[in-house]
């Protein structure tokens, strides 16, 4: 059912930025399972497709700049519906075919679940995708993909503007004064020039806050276990560990994610190792501190000053001590927030979404390979191949032998490092898993669906000679410890064997079990296995031929003239159960099988 339905799909016929170039191929699929013009939503092995003329649905559920719903409406409906709760999002989604947020829309699994299958895309309006449930949407086979350059700037301006206004009261200046005070006195600030500032997680937003620091004359260190040194050392910045760089910095600048290893990493006990009188800048995320510690430090005087934009909870509770306590200077969650980085993020998600919709790859996905465009557009006719092979193989595995290892060989004169496969081997898992299950399989879940089956994919590069002018010479699926409906595509070492080569940017099926065969994976195939003998081809072509099943191609496979041979024949239109008995009838046909691509 999975193969007929996906020989429907028509592709995207427009291809731009990471686009995958192929198009018109009736019977082939795009990395998402998605086109432009032909939409495939699986729920419990039901399949809707969208005519020609039918857009998908987008949902925006917070305020997205101009620019970016502009160019969602060229390509989408878009439904811009602001302040859902829960329930009503999770009713909502299931007629949504992408769903764009900010960091105010929790993307829980209940909307995973409620999407019954349809939602494919979520587009983060900014960089943190904290409040996405990415191991639900990877089970669910949706992409998440984010903008995550976009308002770097203008968070990093965001820092620098509470760091400056923490330094000199400014908020709390300004309140004062409209209280109708003039308190000179009070409001004494402290310099930043000569100060050392630690920048906590050396990523894009703090290396911009690092050099615009050091602009204002701070000695800059960082602290970032991932962060290559070389990067640093081009800004000036000494890289440093956690503890050093608590018990030197006056001033402390969060800018890592919120992860399971940052949640609360600034506590009582690291507090603690601080100097006292440090003043902290948090523009990262609210979870990174334990809140309820840093009121203790500031009571306690450990950290003189923190000047914080994001929050546990958002918006705080009305009476948090934290936001209430003199001083503290909060802003609610601003750093993205300029017009620039707004326009910014909305083009680069609307860009992102509008693409996946499109079955492009994207280069801001979150939760699946990123591929770069010239490696996608050469490994274009691979990947049919690979599912294509992925297809056949599991199509030639007789009942209830259960698949559980497949092993898939790829012959390349490319250096091992010059060659992705992460792409094909999604695509061959795609075609191994999808003709025996209900699942939708794409770039995004494959491996997780293939571990959660237990289908164990391993991979094996065999080094050719040779010019490395094609990434794949030929490629290889295996699979072991099964029996075969096909006997004869079992080869010597007893694993059901298939090969593939792409030739002129077409995929051929290359050889079965030990049988090199040459037939252009196109239409659907019928292999025979019969004692090599003249007359074979015209009879099995008569038989098609009173049918009008069209032949595209026919090859022979012998060991030796007049011994076992194997011959497999490309049909463009499905033969009748008749027409297949009748081919199954001539004597000299030992076995065949009808197999659809
Ligand atoms: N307030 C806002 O509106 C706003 C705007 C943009 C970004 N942000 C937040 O700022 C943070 C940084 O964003 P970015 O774009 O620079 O991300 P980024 O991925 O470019 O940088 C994050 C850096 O943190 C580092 N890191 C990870 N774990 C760490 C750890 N345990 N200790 C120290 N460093 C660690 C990573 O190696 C990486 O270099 C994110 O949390 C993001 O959500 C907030
Ligand atoms: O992670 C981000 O990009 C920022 O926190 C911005 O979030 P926002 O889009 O909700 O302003």
């Amino acid at each position: 059912m999975a193969a007929s339905a996906s020989s429907t799909m028509l592709l995207s016929s427009k291809s731009s930025r990471a686009s995958l170039p192929w198009k018109n191929q009736v019977a082939s699929t795009s990395a998402f399972g998605i086109s432009s013009v032909s939409l495939r939503h699986r729920q419990c092995r039901r399949f809707v497709v969208f005519s020609m003329d039918a857009k998908p649905t987008v949902l925006v559920t917070e305020k997205l700049g101009e620019a970016g719903l502009k160019l969602l409406k060229e390509f989408a409906n878009v439904d811009c519906s602001y302040n859902l709760s829960p329930e009503e999002l999770c009713t909502k989604i299931s007629l949504c075919d992408a769903l764009v947020v900010r960091s105010g829309t929790k993307v829980s699994r209940e909307i995973f679940e409620s999407s019954g299958g349809r939602l494919k895309v979520v587009g983060r309006a900014g960089v943190g995708i904290d409040n996405v449930d990415l191991a639900a949407a990877t089970e669910h086979g949706c992409l998440v993909v984010n903008a995550p350059t976009a308002n770097t700037v203008a968070a990093a301006e965001h820092g620098i503007a509470l760091l400056t206004s923490m330094a000199r009261n400014v908020a709390q200046a300004d309140a004062s004064i409209k209280a109708g005070k003039w308190l000179r006195s009070k409001y004494v600030g402290v310099s930043l020039v000569g100060k050392t500032l630690a920048v906590m997680g050396f990523g894009k937003v703090g290396s911009e806050v690092a050099r615009r620091a050091k602009g204002l004359g701070m000695h800059v260190i960082a602290h970032d276990p991932y962060a290559p040194a070389d990067r640093a050392r081009a800004i000036g910045v000494q890289l440093v560990s956690f503890d050093e760089a608590l018990a030197s910095a006056d001033f402390i600048s969060l800018h890592m994610p919120l992860t399971p290893a940052t949640n609360k990493i600034l506590n009582d006990e690291t507090f603690a190792k601080m100097k006292k009188g440090v003043r902290i800048v948090n523009v990262a995320r609210g979870g990174v501190i334990d809140e309820e510690a840093l009121v203790r430090a500031l009571d306690a005087g450990i950290v003189a000053q923190a000047a914080l934009d994001v929050f546990t909870e958002e918006p705080p509770p009305k009476d948090s001590k934290l936001i209430q306590h003199e001083n503290v200077t909060a802003t609610p969650h601003l750093g993205a927030s300029t017009t620039e980085a707004q326009e910014g993020v909305a083009i680069e998600v609307a860009e992102a979404v509008v693409g996946a919709l499109k079955g492009e790859l994207s280069a801001t996905a979150v939760n699946a390979p990123m591929v770069p465009a010239e490696v996608l557009s050469e490994l274009k006719p691979y990947v049919v191949l690979a599912e294509k092979l992925g297809r056949l193989a599991v199509q030639l595995v007789a009942g209830g032998s259960g698949v559980k290892s497949v092993k898939v060989s790829y012959g390349s004169a490319r250096a091992p490092d010059d060659l992705d496969t992460r792409l094909l081997r999604a695509m061959i898992t795609k075609g191994i898993i999808e003709p025996i299950s209900s699942v939708f399989i794409n770039l995004v879940n494959a491996d997780f669906t293939a571990k959660q089956r237990g289908l164990q994919i391993s991979e094996e590069r065999i080094l050719l000679d040779g010019s490395p002018e094609s990434p794949v010479e030929f490629m290889q699926v295996q699979i072991a410890n099964v029996e075969s409906k096909f006997a004869s595509a079992i080869s010597d070492s007893g694993e059901i064997r298939v090969e593939g080569r792409v030739k002129d940017g077409v995929p051929h099926l290359t050889k079965v079990g030990s049988f090199e065969v040459d037939v252009s994976l196109e239409g659907s195939i019928i292999l025979c296995s019969q004692v090599d003998q003249p007359g074979m081809i015209g009879k099995v072509g008569s038989v098609l031929g009173e049918e009008n099943v069209n032949v595209s191609f026919m090859s022979v496979g012998r060991i030796a003239p007049r011994k076992q041979a194997v011959m497999a024949i490309g049909v463009d239109e499905q033969p009748s159960k008749e027409s297949l008995k009748r081919i199954g009838e001539i004597p000299a046909i030992q076995e065949f099988v009808y197999l659809r691509l």
